[in-house]
This record gives structure tokens, sequence and C-alpha cells, in this order.
């Protein structure tokens, strides 16, 4: 159970210094659309989750509003911010960096950021990377480019040889842009400058096309990606329509969480079956994928299936390859229904084109939509009110419309996924009309 105490944000300090941004803040209190800075956002949001918990309105778990502080922490003119980007490519990774820049520079008045490349191996000296200046001239169109413009990496790095090489670069604040494993990651840093008494505070803007870091609302590059995957399946549909018995696979990453899938499916209803990591299926028996599938063929011509890649990996055989981060490698579950629905079809003597899409890492190293471009920017000034006040070992997410500061151990402490009983896959199995168990 949630509670209070989950998610205070750690500071490094007492706000003495005057923010620049004062003037926007002076004499504003808590309205529609600004939450004052002694005010906090509930977590839980219907009235009986509230009374369900029976504390005190100000003991119930509430997080603590992002947005500028008319005090902070650190003094611009001597401020020195680091930025880095690690794990996968998302859409929006080069808005997020530009805007934090920008922020920076033309709000706060701190010039001294730089960029550390290839993720957080470019934190350590011995790699030599580059350490690159980011000025606003620098950022000014990376947002119009897909990717990063710092490069990326998995793979374990030395928390203590990070801070070696933080001290080193006189850095007083480090913005990481990443997933799950770097949000780990930040935590350890942080706990390593925690333990040598250090005021150098660790920011995170979650990354994933995934959409799987829990309390932050929506990850931003999530909804880029599912409608550059919605466009497979679009193809998809065509192509089988216009064969004879056309079934169409069109896999998309989600590791371990469908959104892509179900988001990409619900964008414009051309999906027959929907296969996500959350919610199991068989192959065989009468409400099985083989018979479903056959049966759909037969009523309408042809049909489509959304596969997350991370889908029925309980009917393959188990793989216990990891990569260099040590998030598992999955087995090829397209493979393995391609291959199962062709021996099917040809033991039923009935005709097949099957049509395999695989839009994979298309969906990811593309530019954030407009939509996504401006969430980005949003989340990044969140980020660098927070860092500027002082917060550390946190994250900036969007919960109903409010931008929040959550504590690192907190969005680790769980992963977001498609719950089976919510109203998400419920929308899924109404557009497709898939039976609810397909076991
Ligand atoms: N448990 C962990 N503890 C400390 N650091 C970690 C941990 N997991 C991952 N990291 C570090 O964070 C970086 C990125 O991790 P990872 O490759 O898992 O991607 P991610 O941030 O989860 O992004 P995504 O999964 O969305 O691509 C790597 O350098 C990795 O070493
Ligand atoms: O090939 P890579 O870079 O390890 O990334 C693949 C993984 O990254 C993710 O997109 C998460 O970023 C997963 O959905 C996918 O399995
Ligand atoms: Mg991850």
């Amino acid at each position: 159970m949630v509670s209070l105490s989950d998610l205070q944000v750690r500071s490094l300090g007492a706000c003495t210094v005057d923010s620049p941004l004062a003037l926007y803040v002076e004499g504003r209190t808590t309205n529609e659309y600004y939450v004052g800075e002694t005010d906090r956002i509930l977590y839980d949001d219907t009235l009986e989750l509230i009374a369900s918990r029976g504390v005190p309105l100000a003991e119930l778990p509430t997080f603590e509003s992002g947005g500028p502080r008319q005090k902070i922490f650190f003094d611009p003119a001597t401020t020195k911010v680091g930025v880095v980007t690690c794990g996968g490519l998302c859409p929006g990774l080069n808005d997020v960096i530009r805007a934090i820049v920008l922020e920076l520079n033309t709000h706060y008045g701190v010039r001294d950021v730089v960029g550390f490349q290839h993720g957080y191996a470019g934190l350590i000296e011995s790699n030599g990377h580059d350490v690159v200046e980011l000025t606003p001239d620098f950022v000014s169109r990376i947002s119009e480019r897909g990717g990063t413009i710092l490069g990326s990496s998995r793979g374990a790095q030395d928390p203590s040889a990070i801070v070696d090489r933080l001290v080193e670069l006189d850095i007083d604040i480090l913005m990481v842009i990443g997933g799950d494993g770097s949000m780990r990651g930040a935590h350890n840093i942080g706990a390593e400058i925690a333990a040598r008494g250090l005021s150098i505070g660790v920011v995170g803007v979650p990354k994933t096309i995934d959409n799987d870091i829990p309390h932050i609302g929506q990850s931003f590059g999530f909804s880029t990606a599912f409608a550059k995957a919605a466009e497979s399946i679009k193809a998809a549909r065509v192509e089988v329509e216009a064969a004879v018995g056309g079934v169409g696979i069109v896999k998309v990453m989600g590791r371990h969480a469908g959104f892509i899938a179900c988001y990409a499916a619900l964008a414009n209803h051309d999906a027959d079956f929907v296969l996500i990591p959350e919610v199991g299926f068989s192959l065989d028996g009468d409400n099985g994928l083989l018979a479903l599938l056959e049966r759909r063929v037969a009523e309408r011509g042809s049909a489509v299936i959304v596969l997350a890649e991370g889908a029925g990996q309980d009917l393959i055989p188990a793989s216990d390859r990891r990569d260099a981060s040590g998030n598992a490698v999955l087995g090829d579950i397209a493979g393995f229904l391609r291959e199962q629905i062709s021996k099917d079809f040809a033991n039923r003597n009935q005709p097949l084109t099957m049509r395999y899409f695989n839009p994979g890492y298309a969906i990811r190293s593309v530019p954030a939509d407009a939509s996504d471009s401006v969430y980005c920017a949003r989340l990044a000034q969140t980020a660098v009110h927070a860092a500027m006040a002082g917060r550390t070992d946190m994250v900036v997410g969007r919960r109903r419309h409010r931008f929040v500061h959550v504590p690192i151990p907190f969005v680790t402490s769980g992963s977001h996924s498609v719950s089976p009983d919510g109203d998400l896959w419920l929308s899924v199995l109404e557009s497709t009309a898939q039976p609810f168990s397909m076991c």
C-alpha cells in the first residue's frame, strides 16, 4: 500500500537563492491550471479510494508538484549541468535535451551545460568519450532529428567512477534521460553522492516507448511510436484484404508491456487479434488462436494479428540470454506463430497468404510528433525547475494533467503494464471482437 513517505522527494538542502523565475509565480495560488508550491497532488483519483485509506487529509499519499519555485538551491551563475541519455532510443530524446539546455540558459541564466556521450559509458573517463558543450545554438534544430545527439548505450557502469567524473568536472546537476534501468543507475549514483556528502543533484526524465514506467502518466515518445506502429497495421490490413486467405502478423516492441500493441491496434481498428505479454493465450483448442483465426478468416476473408514481442513466451523454449544491461533477450514468438499458422492452414488444405510486418526500430527512431514534442519540452522544463530547487533522486511525470516530482525508488519499485481487468484491455477486446479468454 502506497504511503505518503514513499512519495517524499529528497532535497539537497534549503532553497535560499532568489529564482530568476520568481516573478512568474509570485502571488499565484492553486487553481485549475497551477499548483502552489506548498500544495500537493493526490495519488488517488476517486472518493472511494481516498475514503478507504481511513487517514487524515494530511496523511494521504500525495506528490510534490512540479514547476518553478520562488527560491532555489543552486546559484545559476556558478551552476554546471550534465546531461546523459541511456538505454534504447525513443522519439523525443532530442526535444528533451534541447528544452533542458534552453530552459537553463534562457530562464535561469545557467551557461555551463555539457552532454555525456553514449549513456553512462560516457561518464567513465577511461572510455575516452568527449564531453560535448551544449549551447542554445548547438541544440536549436536538434528536435527535427530522431535518436539522440548524445548517443546512448546499455551495460553496467561503476557509480563510484561516475561520481569521480562528476566531481572532476565540477558538475552540480546530472540530468538523466532514460528508462527503468537508467533510473536504477541514477539512484545508485545519487546514493554514492549522498555517501560522500556531496551536493550534486540527480534528476531524471523517464523515457520508454514501452510506456512501462509506473506512476508518471504516459511516457514521452510513446504516442509517436504507437502512431508509427499503426501505419504497419494499416498496411497489413490492405495486404491481407487483397490476398486469398490473407493473414497478417505485425510484431511490435513491448518486452513486458503490451501498450504499443494495444494503442496501435486501437488507432484504426484494423486488428483482429492483439496478443500481449500480460494476457496468456493457447494455440490449440476451441478457444485457441488457431481455431479462432480459422473462423475469422472464414467469416471475413482475412485477419490481422498484432503481436507484442513479449507475448506468448511460455509457448516457446525459454532463453537465458541477457543483453548488456541484464534485460532478458526474448524468444522469437513471431517466427513460431508464422510456422504454426502455416502448418495448421496446410493441414486443413485451406489457402493461406501470410504477410509479416516487423516495424521494429522504425517506431522508435523517428522524431517526436508535435504533441510529443510539446510534452517533452514541458517535462524537461519541469525537470530543470526541480533540479535548480535542489531536488534529487527523482523523476518528473504528469498525472491527470499535473506535473509532479516522483522519487526514483518509487518508480523503480514496480512496472506499469496492461491490466487484463482494466478498461484499456476491454477497449481492445471490443475493437477486435477477440474473446476474453483465448486459453
Ligand atoms: N539494476 C540496475 N542498476 C544500476 N544500473 C542499471 C540497472 N539496470 C540498468 N542499469 C544501467 O542503466 C543503463 C540503461 O539501462 P537499460 O539498458 O536497462 O535501459 P533502460 O534505461 O531501462 O531503457 P529501455 O529499457 O527503455 O531501453 C545501462 O547503462 C545500465 O547499466
Ligand atoms: O535492441 P535494443 O536496443 O536492445 O532494444 C530493444 C528493446 O528496447 C525496447 O524498445 C525498450 O526501449 C523494448 O521494447 C525492446 O525489446
Ligand atoms: Mg528498460
